[in-house]
């Protein structure tokens, strides 16, 4: 694990480096529409976590925490519990997402190189409902003084916030690690290994690599995300940009909701088509028993946190632009009989990963996606999202996805996966695929 901010070495009694955190309204200012925050945010790090205009955006990094491996969650967790723990705190408005925040994208896999990441952001500006904020985070190593906090206008400014957004020009799709007929033969491994009896479901994934004519400018991809894909939660984090329908976790004051998918079905555009397919859907029987499977990982993993939990018995049908699916809504009210009750991070951790993106048994169906899926996840598929003072925050799956390239700006990663139960027709879940790598497409343009 790395993490920073470190103490002077030179010091010989060092005293721990205290984050600097300032909140005030901004009430009245912001535009209103779903990608006003976004407009905020400079071209490059952009850190960002919004639905329906909600949300927060920010960017700078006062401090960066990177993890590995099966502890990669676990060493997140108590880095951000030291700082939080030192932070010098003058939070004017005290909703969710005030005060200290960091962001965080964790791989899929614990042995993948990825790793995780949490982001100490130097700028947040926040917005739920009618109110909105402006935070500023600094360190303090000498005496910690509260700095007055510069107007909106100005930080944008410093941060190059203002700049056009750019368009990556023309886009070519390239395949990503696996080709698509090695993908249906392993798809179709799959299928031989769940009837064989040996697990009963594995979410199979796969990636498509993007060329383009010029750089990618990541706010317009989540600016045309957050446009088309209104019920999806738009995050950016250390280059891991999408618009994910499913939340892993949110946990707030004691409540804890997470919104699980799985079975899907793809959009014709017609109205009346669309709805006859909703109904399609609803009384699939491989649907259902995909989205069982994923419901009760979910449910059996809260349930030790909490002292009531609320499974709905039958799932609703969420309509995306590009697909329906299958979502249940499973809300609890966490334990407080120890005091504290866990963080939102670690219950991201306890809960991923869920059947919705590894499958049932959770360890079988890993193992099978390590020997045939062909490809290293890194993010794609794991949690990402944000987590404040008090541990509370918003925990995402990042799906309908890609990652950019560090090295070369003209290229992005884009991934997508489904389901595979026994009743699954490779082909089909080849072209459920592609339903689902549509966002990624339509946010190039
Ligand atoms: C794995 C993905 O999606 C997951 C799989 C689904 C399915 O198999 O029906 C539906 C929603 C997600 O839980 C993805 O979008 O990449």
């Amino acid at each position: 694990m790395s993490s920073q901010p470190a103490a002077p070495s030179d010091s010989p009694q060092p005293r721990p480096t205290a984050l600097v955190v300032r909140t005030t309204a901004l009430d009245g200012i912001l535009d209103s529409d779903a990608a006003a925050l976004l407009r905020l945010l400079p071209p490059t790090g952009p850190l960002a976590w919004v639905r329906r205009g909600d949300g927060l955006v920010a960017w700078g990094e006062v401090a960066r925490i990177e993890t590995g491996g099966a502890s990669r969650f676990a060493e997140a967790e108590a880095a951000w519990a030291t700082m939080r723990a030192h932070a010098i705190v003058r939070d004017d408005i005290t909703l969710p997402g005030t005060g200290p925040v960091a962001f965080g994208s964790f791989a899929f896999d614990e042995s993948s190189a990825a790793g995780g990441v949490l982001i100490v952001p130097r700028v947040v500006v926040g917005r739920r409902g009618d109110r909105s904020w402006i935070t500023t985070i600094t360190t303090s190593d000498a005496v910690p003084t509260l700095s007055p906090v510069p107007s909106l206008a100005d930080v944008v400014a410093r941060a190059g916030g203002t700049t056009p957004i750019t368009s990556p020009g023309a886009v070519t799709y390239v395949p990503g690690a696996v080709s698509d007929a090695d993908w249906i033969d392993a798809v179709d491994e799959a299928v031989e290994r769940i009837r064989a009896g040996r697990l009963d479901k594995v979410v199979m994934a796969r990636d498509v690599v993007a060329h383009t004519t010029e750089p990618i400018d990541p706010r317009w991809l989540l600016t045309r995300l957050a446009d088309s894909y209104t019920g999806c939660w738009t995050f950016s984090v250390d280059g891991m940009v999408g618009a994910t329908p499913e939340l892993l976790v949110r946990s707030e004051k004691g409540l804890v909701t997470s919104r699980v998918l799985a079975g899907t079905i793809r959009r014709t555009g017609g109205e009346e088509a669309d709805v006859a397919r909703a109904a399609v859907l609803a009384h699939s029987s491989k649907d259902l028993e995909e989205h069982e499977y994923a419901v009760t990982s979910v449910a059996q993993a809260l349930e030790p946190f909490c002292q009531s939990l609320n499974v709905p018995e039958t799932p609703f049908v969420l309509h995306l632009p590009n697909v329906l699916h299958l979502a249940s809504d499973v809300t609890g009210v966490l334990c407080t009989s120890s005091g504290t009750a866990p963080s939102s991070l670690s219950l991201a951790a306890a809960l991923h990963p869920t059947a919705a993106v590894c499958g049932t048994p959770t360890p079988v169906a890993n193992e099978l996606i390590r020997e045939i899926e062909g490809m290293d996840r890194a993010r794609y598929a794991g949690p990402v999202g944000w987590m404040g003072a008090d541990g509370d925050g918003e925990w995402g799956i990042a799906l309908r996805s890609a990652s950019l390239d560090p090295d070369d700006p003209r290229r992005l990663r884009l991934f997508a996966g489904c389901g595979v139960v026994a009743a699954s027709d490779p082909a089909s879940e080849l072209a459920e695929t592609e339903a689902k790598l549509e966002p990624m497409r339509h946010a190039l343009g």
